[in-house]
């Protein structure tokens, strides 16, 4: 019989470490293996840990994910692959990208791949909009695109959860208005874009959910295109997509529809008198955003059937 295949989450005692290991825990084909909790920031307990699992799972800040990819590089061919939940190697081309959406060959990249990154919450669905209708030329690769966002506390990790819980937040506020932000360097990279985008997230008191939201003038694409015809391409890029869905617009749309499972709705609002549209992603940014598409990763990386849905949405 096949050997069960171990993981190690490091960082499970994190916000999305958590996720992941409460999606693990109900699935029979893989083991996982946790470190002592008084010694999970000790570099060398955990390499030790690394050396006898097949997978690790970075849940860990950029820094630490750094360090912890340095530790398992350390044990040259005991070395497990990873799968990085963290900002630090997702534009690095040593990694692949684990949006298996993003194109037909994805899938057996991340599959293959000694190391995945895990995509970044915002630039999930600003991804999957974007990158068809670059590739489809509908949308000129320099494009001045714009994209607002609206995320639950919770993206914000254990650190966050404590100032909302504990009452010390805003209701509501935008944020990265230096321009910044940590996502636009893969939402530009993967989305094919030349041009920066301007990215505008924003975060309310309520634990999970995320809405991307595109603005266009159709007038100054090629072709001005229909909201329809946009529609129709998204439609024929995820047919038969399990997770990524494309759906009739609604002239409202709330963040948590979606939360503990990992699909994503992708819709087309517009107004063809008017020659504009807005492109909208909803889903929820501990599922699609981190946990559900990390757990996706792992069964894509490990060749077993997962349920990627926290137990709790999968009754
Ligand atoms: N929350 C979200 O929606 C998303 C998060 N991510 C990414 O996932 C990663 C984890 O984020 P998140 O779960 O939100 O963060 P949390 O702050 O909730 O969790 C991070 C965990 O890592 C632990 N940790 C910190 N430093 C070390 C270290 N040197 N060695 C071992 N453990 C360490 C922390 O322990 P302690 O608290 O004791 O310091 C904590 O348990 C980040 O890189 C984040 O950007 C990605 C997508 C979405
Ligand atoms: C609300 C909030 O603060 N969100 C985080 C993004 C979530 C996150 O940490 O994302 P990745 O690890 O995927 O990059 C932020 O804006 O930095």
């Amino acid at each position: 019989m096949a050997k069960t295949p171990t993981v190690f989450i490091d960082g499970e005692a994190g916000t999305t470490g958590l996720q992941i290991r409460e999606r693990l825990a109900i699935l029979p084909g893989i083991a996982v293996r946790s470190i002592d909790p008084a010694r999970r920031k000790d570099p060398e307990a955990r390499r030790a840990l690394m050396a006898e699992v097949d997978l690790v799972v970075l849940c860990l800040p950029d820094e630490a994910a750094k360090e912890s990819a340095a530790l398992a590089a350390s044990l040259g061919d005991a070395a497990p692959r990873l799968l990085d939940a963290s900002t630090a190697h997702r534009v690095n081309p040593d990694w692949a990208y684990g949006l298996p959406e993003l194109t037909a060959e994805q899938p057996a990249l991340i599959a293959a791949a000694p190391r995945v990154s895990n995509p970044g919450c915002y630039p999930t669905g600003a991804i999957l909009l974007l990158r068809p209708l670059v590739e489809a030329g509908l949308m000129p690769a320099d494009y001045p695109v714009c994209v607002n966002a609206i995320s639950g506390y919770s993206g914000g990790g254990n650190a966050m959860i404590a100032e909302y819980e504990g009452r010390r937040a805003p209701d509501f506020e935008i944020y990265g208005l230096g321009l910044t932000h940590k996502h636009v360097a893969e939402l530009q990279h993967y989305s094919g874009l030349t041009r920066r985008p301007i990215f505008i997230p924003s975060v309310g008191d309520y634990r999970q959910g995320m809405i991307d939201s595109i603005p266009l003038h159709l007038d100054t694409l090629p072709g001005r295109p229909k909201p329809a015809d946009i529609e129709a391409l998204l439609a024929a890029r995820y047919a038969g997509s399990e997770y990524v869905r494309v759906v009739p617009a609604t002239p409202k749309l709330e963040p948590q529809a979606l939360n503990n499972t990992n699909l994503l709705e992708l819709r087309v609002h517009g107004n063809e008198a008017l020659g504009q549209a807005v492109l909208t992603a909803r889903f929820d940014n501990l599922g699609k955003g981190a946990s559900g598409a990390a757990v996706q990763n792992i069964g894509l990386m490990l060749g077993i059937a997962v349920e990627t849905r926290l137990p709790a949405a999968a009754e």
